[in-house]
């Protein structure tokens, strides 16, 4: 393989007669941000869920940090270093925004509260939590309960939680889903100081923040690639064209 963080060869997954996913390889190069981009039912969650391991693909294989990954389980690859962050949030709304990213960083998200008193005064991990929020620009709101942020600030202390667990690439499952236009810019510069920190696999229909953020674009149409490519080399592509982005390229 290449130098590749993460790659997939020849994934396929069917429901039924379906084919969702069709030898889908694509990889994720060190500092890119790569977007997959295709229509409703194209097949990028069925995707998205087998490079993160919650389902197993019928064929093909997943490697990360030039590993075969295809037989671990989302745990596994999360502690390998691969983050994901989801569309639907997984914050504790009325806890802090510090303790959050502190139960990330024990890697106890969901878990009963009585781990949280000693995670408190641990210093390194409060350091580990702390510097998390730094990097993201939320220091100021650290004692904040999580539901006086703004979304997009919801989406920035996702990344904080992904940070402490020291990601070698993010899995971004449509960041940009709910946050108006001032949102969406934001987020958008956000992310593209962060693809320095680890590279990007981003789904997103945004097609503006597609087009401000990837190096690379993979367009899915019926679970096949039908390009992968530049913006320029995208927005140029008869096939892509026709297939999806249609007067709107
Ligand atoms: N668990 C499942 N059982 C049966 N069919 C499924 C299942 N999951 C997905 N599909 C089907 O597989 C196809 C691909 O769906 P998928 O959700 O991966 O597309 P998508 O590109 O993520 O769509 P969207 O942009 O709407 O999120 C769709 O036709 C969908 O109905």
């Amino acid at each position: 393989m290449t130098d590749a963080v993460l790659a997939t060869h020849g994934l396929s997954r069917s429901f039924g007669a379906l084919r969702a996913t069709n030898e889908v390889s694509i990889d994720l190069r060190p500092g890119e941000i790569h977007a997959i981009i295709g229509p409703n039912g194209a097949g990028k969650s069925t995707l998205i869920a087998q490079i993160c391991g919650g389902l197993a693909p019928d064929a093909g294989r997943v490697e990360f940090l030039g590993r075969d990954v295809t037989g671990w389980d989302v745990a596994a690859r999360a502690r390998a270093g691969l983050a994901r962050t989801f569309q639907v949030s997984a914050l504790a709304t009325e806890d802090s925004v510090l303790q959050n990213v502190l139960l990330g960083a024990l890697g106890a998200g969901g878990s009963p509260w009585r781990f949280l008193r000693p995670a408190l005064s641990d210093r390194d991990l409060r350091d580990r939590a702390e510097a998390a929020l730094t990097r993201v620009g939320l220091q100021d709101q650290a004692a904040l309960r999580v539901s006086e942020l703004s979304h997009g600030q919801r989406r920035q202390l996702e990344v904080a939680v992904a940070l402490t667990l020291s990601p070698r690439a993010f899995v971004m499952d449509e960041p940009m889903a709910g946050l108006g236009a001032e949102g969406s810019a934001q987020l958008t510069a956000f992310l593209d100081g962060l693809r320095a920190e680890a590279p990007i696999l981003l789904v997103e229909h945004d097609m503006d923040a597609v087009f401000a953020l990837a190096d690379r674009i993979t367009v899915l149409v019926y679970g096949r690639i039908i390009e992968t490519g530049t913006v320029d080399e995208i927005r140029a592509s008869p096939a892509v064209r026709d297939a999806y982005l249609g007067g709107a390229a």
